[in-house]
């Protein structure tokens, strides 16, 4: 995954800084596969605005490592996943409280399922009914973690407080020679 990330983050429809309506740089490194992502619009669609690039396809072998989590939550429907949004965190990067709401109408009053996956550093995970960073619950999200968030926790307000410098798996860094820094992978069906 790791290697896949890094060769389509380099291409075209890749890893860039996206920016919110406000025009605040978001403190992280983003692309979005099968479906674009826009941060600034909220909103999905075939291409991104700032440079025309389709994005990518996500790749078959993604797409079965989310669906076997999928089905070992198995209180949770199956999703028909047709997005993967990819966020590269440096040590310094965060993301504040949010909910995750641009999808259709149908995926949401379902409670339709997302997947992540969290990969190389360790990053605290705060989570919450509000907006409230102070009341929010946090746990450590470390790599090859899976998070499920459906159901009711589906419009969950969740973001990331900080990574963790030097907390990934030595094998890891050799095998892949990665920087340092979290990749996230989220599975969604819009
Ligand atoms: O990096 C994470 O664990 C969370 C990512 C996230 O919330 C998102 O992409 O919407
Ligand atoms: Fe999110």
């Amino acid at each position: 995954m790791v290697s896949m990330c890094r060769q389509l983050g380099k291409g075209p429809g890749g890893f860039y800084r996206p920016s919110l309506k406000n025009g605040a740089k978001l403190n992280l490194w983003m692309m979005s596969l099968g479906k674009n992502w826009d941060p600034t619009a909220r909103s999905y669609g075939p291409t991104r605005p700032f440079d025309g690039a389709q994005a990518p396809t996500i790749l078959d072998a993604f797409k079965m490592i989310a669906q076997t989590a999928n089905s070992i939550a198995s209180e949770f429907p199956q999703i028909n996943l047709d997005i993967c949004i990819v966020n590269y965190y440096t040590n310094s990067g965060k993301l504040g409280l949010h909910q995750d709401k641009d999808e259709s109408e149908s995926s949401l009053t379902k409670g339709l399922p997302f997947i992540s996956i969290s990969i190389e550093d360790t990053a605290e995970f705060m989570f919450g009914d509000t907006r409230d960073q102070d009341q929010a619950t946090k746990i450590n999200l470390e790599s090859g973690d899976v998070l499920i968030l459906g159901g009711e926790s589906r419009l969950l307000f969740h973001g990331i407080s900080h990574v963790k410098t030097d907390t990934a798996p030595s094998w890891l860094k050799e095998e892949t020679g990665l920087r340092p820094g979290r990749i996230n992978l989220t599975f969604r069906q819009y």
